[in-house]
């Protein structure tokens, strides 16, 4: 008999299918602590979720019989991903069953800030008869939506639908898909300035940590109102309460915390102009039920070795074909993740182009890590290589991959171009060096050898003296030690690059002062992890 275990509340109606299945005995056992849960894991085939347990290592670990965690929601944050791929548990979720809930809590947030309907409900039922709460109309507002994904465009519908000008951004947002939306497609920057409203619907990785911050406060319109139905920390907390007392925010409704649950002494909980509720944007009836009845689907297909989708972690691959392959993955997914942080356009394409020894083998795996890495800094821990291809699809990325058997002086070359959408690219080309292991050849038109680890710093300038020189100057005065340092132009005085392998991650602050530099185009951090 499989056995699976539930251990947060989950919609009895949602699992039903596997409490009927004949081959499955279910058991709910809410509320347990990480080691009460190690206590009893061993028995269970699978384990059920929402977003209360932490599903850790030392849970897997002693998990021995765990094939496959189901996450009754999108976010898998609370699982330990890398731990359950390790072991080989499948990690599977249901992403679309909340989301027009969350969409929909996200837009009650707005309303009930426009209208401060939490505050005067409070007085009322204190027995205080107060009038004095004036609202705005959402008419003719501007909203920014920051996330243009599954809940970010059904926000963006129905503000429409009340009449607000919409600012869209999504690094994969295009103009076609922005004009069949009927939004305008904008940058941060722009929706920063220009917003009356800003709600936020990405995920939580390095990139969109604090993406609205101090800076962007500083710049907005005043009395403007902000909204985090999404994950905590992509809003900065003491940011945003700063700005509050200065009088740039007029409002906010957060559902989701950087801690969670919040300190009973945390500052949100006791402002009058913060609305606040307790991460309940996937919590209707409808969307716990769709995304149980969904997660229990996959679940009884992965016991019964059926054919499953939206699994978020490590699918089978053939010994065969992974043994070839296998040592390639970690660069390919290095020179994707490159690639990716070069380019700041929304991507219309990637094209992956295998030369010498690559082209004879079946290098589909090979593809799924090269387009995780591209699409993970926008998608974080939610791509992976059994998503990664169907990403970009519903993102209308096209993944064009070609093979050449001319070797162009590497026994194996892994070359990816990014394209955007207004005709630019970007282009990294690896290789594996017998002997040697990884190595980073191109960047765009100028030819490297970097080895894909570490902090890099990527600059690019003009050609003129003396700047070498600047760079390092101001990198020692920050207290950052350079490890090696590569130079690259095509013509004299004109357009180079310089690539860096520093010992610690660039302060924010210096890169600013690097690219107040004369001569500086960029200076970028680039991260492989
Ligand atoms: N409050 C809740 O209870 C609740 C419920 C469901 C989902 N969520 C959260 O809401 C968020 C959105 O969920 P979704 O289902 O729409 O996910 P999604 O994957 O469909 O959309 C996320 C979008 O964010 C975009 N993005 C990534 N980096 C970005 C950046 N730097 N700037 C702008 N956009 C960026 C991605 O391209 C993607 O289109 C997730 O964080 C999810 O965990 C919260
Ligand atoms: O289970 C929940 O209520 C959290 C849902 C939400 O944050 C998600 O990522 O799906």
């Amino acid at each position: 008999m499989l056995k699976v275990l539930v251990s947060d509340p989950i919609s009895d109606l949602g699992i039903q299918q596997l409490m009927d299945a004949e081959d499955v005995v279910v058991e709910k056992k809410t509320g347990l602590s990480e080691d009460e849960l190690v206590q009893i894991i061993a028995e269970y085939d699978a384990l059920l979720v929402r977003s209360q347990t932490k599903v850790t290592e030392k849970i897997m670990e002693a998990g021995k019989n765990l094939k496959v965690i189901g996450r009754a929601g999108v976010g898998v944050d609370n699982i330990n991903l890398e731990a359950a791929t390790k072991r080989g548990i499948i990690v599977i979720n249901a992403p679309d069953g909340n989301t027009i809930t969350t969409c929909e809590h996200a837009f009650a947030m707005m309303m009930a800030l426009a209208r401060h309907i939490p505050q005067a409900y409070a007085k009322t039922i204190q027995g205080t008869w107060d009038r004095k709460f004036l609202g705005v109309e959402l008419r003719n507002k501007t909203l920014g939506v920051l996330g243009m994904g599954r809940i970010g465009s059904e926000v963006a519908k129905r503000a429409k639908a009340f009449g607000m000008d919409i600012l869209g951004y999504d690094p994969f947002l295009t103009e076609e898909r922005a004009d069949k939306l009927g939004i305008t497609l904008a940058t941060v920057d722009q929706i920063v300035r220009n917003a009356d409203f800003i709600t936020v619907h990405t995920p939580l990785t390095p990139e969109t940590k604090h993406m609205i911050s101090t800076k962007q406060f500083e710049v907005m319109k005043k009395g403007m109102r902000i909204i985090n139905c999404a994950r905590g920390g992509v809003i900065d907390e003491a940011a945003m309460l700063v700005a509050l007392e200065q009088g740039i925010v007029e409002g906010a409704a957060f559902d989701v915390f950087e801690q969670e649950p919040p300190a009973a002494d945390h500052p949100f909980l006791h402002n009058p102009k913060i609305i606040v509720t307790p991460h309940l944007g996937a919590s209707t009836i409808e969307a716990q039920e769709n995304v149980a009845i969904d997660v229990s689907e996959q679940v009884l297909h992965i016991l019964r070795n059926e054919p499953f989708k939206n699994a978020v972690n490590m699918p089978p691959v053939a010994p065969s074909v992974m043994n070839k392959l296998q040592p390639y993955f970690v660069l390919g997914e290095q020179i994707g993740t490159l690639v990716a942080q070069l380019n700041n356009q929304a991507v219309q394409e990637i094209h992956v182009e295998y030369a010498g020894d690559l082209s004879e083998v079946d290098t589909q795996p090979l593809t799924r890590y090269i387009i995780k890495g591209a699409l993970s800094r926008h998608f974080g821990s939610d791509v992976n290589i059994v998503n990664s291809m169907h990403l970009a699809k519903v993102r209308d990325v096209n993944i064009v991959v070609s093979k050449t058997a001319a070797t162009k002086g590497f026994t194996n070359l892994i070359s990816v171009t990014l394209k955007a959408g207004d005709g630019s690219d970007r282009r990294i080309a690896g290789t594996l060096l017998n002997g040697y292991g990884a190595r980073i050849v191109q960047i765009d038109k100028f030819p490297v050898d970097i080895a894909p680890e570490g902090n890099l710093l990527f600059i690019s300038h003009n050609d003129k003296p003396g700047i070498i020189g600047n760079v390092g100057t101001l990198l020692g005065n920050n207290d950052v030690n350079i490890a090696s340092m590569q130079v690259g132009r095509k013509i004299v005085g004109g357009e180079a690059i310089m690539v860096l392998t520093v010992d610690k991650a660039v302060p924010k602050e210096v890169l600013e002062d690097l690219l107040k530099q004369p001569e500086m185009n960029k200076a970028q951090q680039i991260a492989f992890s």
